[in-house]
């Protein structure tokens, strides 16, 4: 047995979403035999997501049937975009074209959601006008400052918390002109101690504003989720939200339907309060993902003012975020392995543009 034979029985491990074997589309990086022990690097960039997992679990589990015991890593080379972040794997931004559609509920669950499967998470509330992350986690500690005078953030379910409303404090009303914003964004991803981190999932200001483009340009974003809820205009309003990232080629993680049916605590049945559908019917016209719909129940708002967000809940609407989550967590895995499949196609000896 050798390297090459370890790369053919590898050729039998299908990616499940993008339909060929990780051989093929070049997301073996690479394979090394030493002391009968086969060394693989694997180009996976989403650590927990349950498809790159389950990719994992058939590596190990095609080379054990043929008797090979196996180390793997993973590894994906981030694009050139500079320094920032240099130990955050992935940063996922929540966003929504308008207000009150509960972005900042879908950016809290979905990080504590990450955390729950295990994954180092950071949440950074970059919603500057109306920051309330810190009373959703019900975060009762405020930042530390070193003696270098970096910020060390608090931590709660396992995240690490970033806000403005710790530097400003709850009642202070905020009036930031766009530099301020700017200045104060770049600051709070380059003084704070985030460490090293799989996710670090940031709430937006909803629209498209300042924050919005500082964002944009400064942080290498994985990709984006954009939330909805099901009426019309909120629905136009994320087609506003689309055309931003689209500018700036960020990739769209997909669309979340929030507030979907109403779940009746008495009766246990769903009505649909703003209409059906609609967050899924623009997903397909846009040809965006559908993350799924989470469907408007008191308790997320009671978790949301008790600080304690309803993913971590067994009911049924914390099975609508755990799935939502773990969409959105594979979504970021195809995101990288179809473009390193995509670059490592391209590799091939370019045509010389002499001939
Ligand atoms: N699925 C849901 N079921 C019940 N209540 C919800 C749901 N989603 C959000 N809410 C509630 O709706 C209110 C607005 O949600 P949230 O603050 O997350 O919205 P937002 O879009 O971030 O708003 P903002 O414009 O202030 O940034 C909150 O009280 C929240 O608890």
């Amino acid at each position: 047995m050798n390297e090459d034979d370890v790369r053919s029985l590898l050729r039998e491990v299908e990616d499940p979403d993008l339909g060929d074997d990780i051989v093929s589309l070049g997301l073996v990086n690479n394979v090394e035999l030493r002391e009968e022990v086969a060394h693989v690097s694997l180009a996976l960039g989403a650590p927990y997501s349950p498809n790159e997992t389950a990719i994992a679990g058939r590596v190990r589990e095609v080379l054990g049937a043929e008797g090979i015991e196996c180390e793997l890593t993973a590894n994906v080379d981030r694009p050139a975009e500079g320094d920032v972040l240099p130990d955050v794997k992935n940063v996922i931004a929540v966003a929504s074209g308008k207000g009150g559609v509960g972005k900042s509920t879908v950016a809290v669950n979905l990080a504590a959601g990450l955390s729950q499967l295990g994954a180092r998470v950071g949440l950074f509330d970059a919603d500057v006008y109306g920051p309330n992350v810190p009373r959703m986690v019900d975060a009762d500690e405020r930042p530390q400052a070193t003696a270098e005078e970096q910020i060390i953030p608090p931590e709660k379910y396992g995240m690490k918390l970033m806000s403005m409303d710790f530097l400003t404090g709850e009642d202070d009303p905020v009036i930031w002109r766009g530099p301020m914003v700017h200045k104060l964004i770049t600051q709070l991803f380059e003084d704070v101690e985030w460490g090293s981190l799989d996710y670090m999932v940031i709430d937006l200001p909803p629209g498209t504003g300042d924050t919005q483009l500082t964002l944009l340009q400064t942080v290498p974003i994985a990709g984006a989720v954009i939330v909805t809820t099901p009426q019309e205009v909120a629905v136009d309003d994320a087609k506003k939200g689309l055309e931003m990232f689209g500018k700036h080629e960020t990739p769209v993680l997909g669309i979340v339907e929030n507030m979907s049916g109403f779940r009746c605590p008495d009766c246990s049945s769903e009505h649909a309060l703003f209409g059906e559908g609609g967050g899924e019917a623009f997903a397909e016209e846009v040809e965006m993902p559908f993350l799924g719909e989470l469907p408007l129940d008191p308790r997320v708002r009671e978790g949301g003012d008790d600080g304690a967000p309803i993913v971590l809940d067994d009911g049924e609407t914390g099975d609508a975020f755990r799935a939502f989550t773990e969409r959105t967590v594979n979504n970021v895995g195809i995101v990288h392995r179809q473009r390193l499949s995509n670059g490592r196609e391209r590799d091939e000896p370019a045509p010389d543009p002499s001939s």
